[in-house]
């Protein structure tokens, strides 16, 4: 399976960022890229690029043999039963990138004939940096490869059991925003220690660039990188302890926890649909 024609049904914040990212990869022409949403006009920016936009979910299906489902929870199921009817599994792969809708929820509407994945990216997808994780239940190995390629050429991809989907939600998906945070806390201790806000963020953004393309380029361990950082009797060591002492390692470690539990509430949305 080779997209020819990719339909992204939810033109929404990551709906949006996908089609960018594709736009931006050369990956598809941006004639051959649909993308879906009932205010249409919201997709105005995208039209303006060539891609075609519609408010018509299963004509829009027609036209290609990948289909990206970007709606949320709660959308998901009426979209399928919508669809169900287009789809043909000589054609058409499935990929939802729907947080907390299993595979098997998927396959309980449209059936097990057509390859079903479901898809976890970020919206740094938009720039091609994204982490996303892959799995499938039914796809054959040609369609791994070619979905892995895809998103491959917007950032990292990996395939992975399907029962660490809601894991990789929260540790790609949401980490963006939990990064963000740490990325805002920075800036504003460094507006406290003199720095304008714009000069502040500058700093805060490279800074943790540069760490973690130290971690991608050496493969070392954060602690081996922090070694390196923390003098003796420095400033440094007192201002990571004060830290920890202040529960920043755990606060982030239970607020994964929380997000990851939030996932099966979250899932029940699509029982009661
Ligand atoms: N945002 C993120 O960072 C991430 C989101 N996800 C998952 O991706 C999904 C989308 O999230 P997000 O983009 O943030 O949500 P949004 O609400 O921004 O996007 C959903 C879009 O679906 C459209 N939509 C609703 N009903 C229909 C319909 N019947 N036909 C076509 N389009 C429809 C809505 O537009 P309109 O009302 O105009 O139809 C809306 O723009 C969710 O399931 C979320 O869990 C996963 C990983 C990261
Ligand atoms: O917050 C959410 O539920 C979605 C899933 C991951 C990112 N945004």
């Amino acid at each position: 399976m080779n997209p020819n024609h990719i339909t992204i049904i939810g033109g929404g914040n990551l709906g949006v960022a996908i089609a960018e990212g594709l736009i931006a990869s050369k990956y598809i022409a941006p004639a051959n890229l649909t993308i879906t949403r009932r205010q249409i006009e919201k997709l105005d920016h995208l039209a303006a690029k060539g891609v075609i936009t519609s408010d018509n979910n299963s004509k829009s299906c027609l036209r290609g043999n990948l289909i990206i489902l970007a709606v949320k929870p709660y959308q998901i199921k009426e979209i399928l039963e919508e669809i169900k009817p287009v789809l043909d599994p000589n054609k058409h792969v499935l990929a939802s990138v729907v947080t907390g809708v299993t595979l098997e929820d998927m396959q309980s509407v449209i059936g097990s004939d057509v390859s079903v994945f479901r898809v976890m990216p970020n919206t740094a997808i938009a720039i091609r940096e994204s982490m996303t994780c892959i799995a499938t239940n039914n796809a054959d190995q040609e369609s791994q490869q070619s979905i892995l390629e895809l998103f491959k050429q917007l950032g990292d991809a990996i395939m992975i059991d399907e029962g660490l989907m809601s894991a990789s939600t929260v540790l790609g998906a949401c980490g963006i925003a939990y990064t963000m945070r740490f990325i805002r806390a920075a800036i504003q201790g460094g507006i406290e220690i003199g720095f304008s806000s714009e000069v502040s963020q500058q700093i805060a953004v490279q800074t943790v660039k540069g760490a973690a393309s130290l971690l991608m380029e050496t493969g070392n361990h954060p602690e081996q990188e922090i070694d390196r950082v923390t003098t003796p009797k420095g400033c440094t060591i007192a201002g990571l302890n004060e830290m920890e002492h202040q529960g920043f390692s755990s606060s982030l470690i239970k607020g994964i926890k929380i997000s990851h539990g939030k996932i099966s509430g979250i899932a029940e949305e699509f029982e009661r649909k």
